[in-house]
């Protein structure tokens, strides 16, 4: 399977980034057949990013949805209005919407079925704070998030990311065991749930991922892909995560045809 890695731009960018967004769209060419790559600019930028990068490999990724089509819900943005907007999936139940906007589990869900409704992928976002890792039940705490925020259904087409809060631009992450213990839990939690199709949903790790580290945690077992925050901002950061991640690729496909 291809990793997957995404680029969230949070609240940075202006139109004078938009060639950083076409430098990115022409990296990623020679390590495409490796890693698929999406990047969610701000939703001013959106429409311009993928209008400049049509004809690229590099999808976009907006940040939050409403869960209503349409309506009167002021400063909001649908799902669909995303897709009309050239994008091919959405972020959900980010940590730093959980916080802002105080987002809960069940919200997070409509989000995820909405983003289903417009036909675009849902990356649903779960962590665990860093109270909760110090209170010794993280894994039930990211658990039972899964469970909640995971609409029923197929599981085709959505994507987890697994974000400790207290990693996101701290520079600091979890050890490397305890990400593939998180990781396996949240595969075991799919296929409890859905059966084989749980095998295929790819679950990504995100928080203070760079290239110092990605080498490591993208070879995790059950880690497919990187939510990449402040290392996606410029090109050559980004594009030097993407480029660990084909490695990383191309190494566990060689082995897997040993
Ligand atoms: O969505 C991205 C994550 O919040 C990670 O952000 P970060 O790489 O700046 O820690």
């Amino acid at each position: 399977m291809r990793k997957l890695i995404i680029g969230n731009w949070k609240m940075n960018g202006l139109s004078s980034d938009l060639d950083e967004i076409g430098k990115i769209a022409e990296g990623i060419a020679e390590f495409s057949d490796r890693v698929e790559v999406m990047l969610c600019p701000p939703m001013t930028l959106l429409e311009r990013a993928a209008a400049r990068c049509r004809g690229s490999d590099l999808k976009f990724c907006g940040q939050n949805c409403h869960f209503d089509p349409r309506g009167s819900h002021t400063g909001e943005v649908s799902a669909e209005m995303l897709a009309d907007a050239g994008a091919s999936a959405v972020l959900v139940g980010h940590s730093e919407r959980r916080i802002d906007s105080s987002e809960d589990h069940d919200m997070v869900r409509l989000k995820a079925e909405a983003a289903r409704r417009a036909n675009i992928i849902p990356i649903i976002c779960i962590g665990e704070s860093e109270h909760e890792r110090e209170s010794g039940y993280p894994v039930e705490t990211v658990m039972y998030s899964l469970r909640v925020s995971v609409p029923d259904g197929s599981p085709s087409h959505v994507v987890v990311g697994y974000e400790p809060a207290w990693a996101i631009g701290t520079g600091r992450t979890p050890m490397e065991d305890d990400i593939a213990t998180m990781h396996a839990h949240i595969r075991r939690g799919l296929i409890d749930r859905f059966g084989e199709s749980g095998r295929l949903v790819r679950v990504l790790y995100g928080g203070s991922l760079n290239l110092k580290n990605a080498d490591g945690i993208l070879a995790i077992p059950d880690v497919d892909g990187g939510l990449v925050g402040g290392a996606s901002l410029k090109a050559e950061s980004f594009l030097a995560v993407i480029a660990a991640a084909a490695n990383v690729a191309s190494l566990q496909s060689a082995r897997s045809v040993v």
